[in-house]
C-alpha cells in the first residue's frame, strides 16, 4: 500500500508497467481494484439500493466488477451505463459482459432518458464514470450524470478520482462529483492534498491493485 501522494501520469505509469514489465493482466489488476473497493463500499453505504454510474473506460470497468461483489455481499445493485457493452473495450467490456450475463440490471441512458427520476430510488450512487483518462470539463452525459447525481439526497462515492476533478491540481470545474467518500487506487492523488479538493474528495480511502512495493518503490 502507497500513502504517498502519486500524480495521475505516474499511476498510469504504475499500471502499465505492473502490465508490460511484471506480467500482471489488466484484468487481475481490474479484479483487485473492484473488490477492494466493493469491500470499502459496503463498510459505509447505508442499507438500500447502490447506483453505479459506469462510463466507457476503465473507471466503468471497475464498478462492473464492484457491482458483482456487492451482490455476492448481498447488496441490491443498479448500473446506469453512458454507452452499450458494444461500445466498450478490454478489460471494461468483459467485466460488463460478465455482469449482464450475471443479470444485474444495466440501464443504458442518454440524452432523453430521466436522470433524476432514475437516480431517485439510491441511497447511494458509486461514481464510475472517469478516472485517470479524464480531460476535464466534463462533456455531454457525464456533465449531466454529474449533475444529477449531485442532486440526489443519498451518499455518494467516487471511483479513484471524482468525476470532474483535476486530480493533479484538485481544480473542480463545475459540474464535479461531490463524494463523501473516495476509494482511490495504488496512492492518493497530488491533488487531494490542494484545499480546492476537500469540498469534492469527503473521505479518502486508498485500495491497493496488487502492484508489487518493488514497483511502487521505483516511482515517484
Ligand atoms: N489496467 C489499468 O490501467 C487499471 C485501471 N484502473 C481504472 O481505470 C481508470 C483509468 O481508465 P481509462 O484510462 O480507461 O480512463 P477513464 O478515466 O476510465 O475514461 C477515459 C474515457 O473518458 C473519456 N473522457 C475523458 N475526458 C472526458 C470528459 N471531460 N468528458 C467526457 N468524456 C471524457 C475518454 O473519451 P475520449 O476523450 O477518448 O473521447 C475515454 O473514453 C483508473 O482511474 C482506474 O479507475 C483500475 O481498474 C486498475 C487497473
Ligand atoms: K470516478
Amino acid at each position: 500500500m502507497n500513502s504517498k501522494s502519486l500524480s495521475c501520469e505516474q499511476v498510469r505509469r504504475v499500471d502499465q508497467i505492473a502490465i508490460d514489465e511484471y506480467g500482471i493482466p489488466g484484468i487481475v489488476l481490474m479484479e483487485n481494484a473492484g473488490r477492494g473497493a466493493a469491500e470499502k463500499i459496503h463498510g459505509v453505504a447505508p442499507p438500500g439500493l447502490i447506483t453505479i454510474l459506469c462510463g466507457k473506460g476503465n473507471n466503468g470497468g471497475d464498478g462492473y466488477v464492484i457491482a458483482r461483489h456487492l451482490e455476492l455481499l448481498g447488496r441490491s445493485i443498479q448500473i446506469v451505463s453512458t454507452c452499450e457493452i458494444s461500445d466498450l473495450s478490454g478489460d471494461a467490456k468483459t467485466n460488463a459482459e460478465i455482469a449482464a450475463r450475471s443479470d444485474i440490471p444495466i440501464q443504458k441512458v442518454d440524452e432523453s432518458s430521466r436522470l433524476q427520476l432514475i437516480l431517485d430510488p439510491a441511497a447511494t450512487i458509486v461514481d464510475g464514470l472517469l478516472g485517470t483518462g479524464s480531460k476535464p470539463p466534463l462533456r455531454g452525459m457525464y456533465a449531466d450524470l454529474v449533475r444529477a447525481a449531485n442532486n440526489q439526497p443519498c451518499m455518494r462515492i467516487a471511483l479513484d478520482i471524482p468525476t470532474g476533478m483535476n486530480a493533479d491540481t484538485g481544480e473542480a470545474i463545475d459540474p464535479t462529483f461531490i463524494a463523501d467518500h473516495t476509494i482511490t487506487f495504488v496512492a492518493p492523488k497530488t491533488g487531494f492534498a490542494s484545499p480546492n479538493a476537500s469540498k469534492h474528495i469527503g473521505q479518502v480511502h486508498v485500495v491497493s491493485i496488487g502492484v508489487p512495493s518493488k514497483l511502487l518503490r521505483s516511482i515517484g
